[in-house]
């Protein structure tokens, strides 16, 4: 059985590495340069980063020269997010080399974009399926964007590769992750999903771990490293049996 991949988290507003809770603009604890934090993830063995741009989420600017600066630094595979929503801004994020981004609004407001993007660029795109309940959040988590399994459907019969499933009601709360929202997802589409939001200890990582056969492939962690609930060396132990 394949063993669980782990994607630390950098996300960053206004320059900064920061952590929200429920992805609230407002809610930030500041955890300083995110080119440090990324290369201490990557130091500790880190094969994944997940790197999101929550100015460009959020339409309050964009850091895109540091992210790019970050996503160069890294010697790993880099997931990119936040903001990708045309062309413009898909290859911006595309030209930083990173190994795929992850659609989120566009997969709401312009499907018919998103469809044509999963059509060229195959599983360099990955869309983020963000939800409160089961229906999904757009810019930024901030505003309604339809019903979880009926974009899922659509999403699968264009082709889309790989989803990454965030409950924003666990989200930077270190309350553990919503398995029942992952299990769910993953009876619902074939393809991989990665679990993001809520972990807060090497059990939580080891039960998304037990979900790897039903679909499960990687799990995103954010503030449960930032306030060293465990260290990212323990984490890749944890999923490694
Ligand atoms: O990813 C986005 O585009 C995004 C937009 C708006 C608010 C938050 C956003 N992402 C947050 C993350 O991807 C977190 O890094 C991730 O869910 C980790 O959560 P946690 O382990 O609970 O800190």
């Amino acid at each position: 059985m394949p063993k669980l991949e782990l994607l630390p988290a950098v996300d960053v507003r206004d320059g900064q590495a920061v952590r929200l809770v429920h992805g609230e603009s407002g809610s930030e604890t500041s955890y300083g340069s995110p080119l440090q934090a990324a290369l201490a993830w990557q130091r500790s063995g880190a094969e994944w980063l997940h790197l999101v741009d929550l100015d460009a989420a959020f339409g309050t600017g964009d850091n895109r020269a540091l992210i790019a600066e970050v996503a160069g630094a890294m010697d790993i595979k880099v997931e990119l997010s936040g903001g990708i929503r045309d062309d413009a801004t898909l290859a911006a994020a595309l030209a930083t080399g990173c190994r795929r981004v992850n659609l989120g609004t566009a997969a709401l407001e312009t499907p018919e974009w998103v469809a044509k993007v999963i059509a060229e660029h195959g599983d360099k795109i990955a869309v983020g399926l963000d939800v409160r309940g089961t229906t999904l959040r757009g810019r930024g988590w901030t505003r309604d964007g339809g019903d979880l399994y009926e974009t899922l459907a659509r999403l699968d019969s264009e082709g889309c590769a790989r989803y990454v499933v965030t409950d924003i009601a666990k989200d930077g709360t270190l309350q553990g992750p919503n398995l029942e929202l992952l299990k769910n997802v993953c009876a619902a589409t074939d393809k991989p999903v990665v679990a993001s939001g809520g972990v807060s200890s090497l059990d939580d990582l080891r039960a998304i771990s037990s979900l790897v056969p039903a679909g499960v492939e990687g799990a995103i962690v954010g503030k449960a490293l930032y306030a060293k609930a465990f260290t990212l060396e323990e984490a890749l132990e944890a999923v490694s049996v």
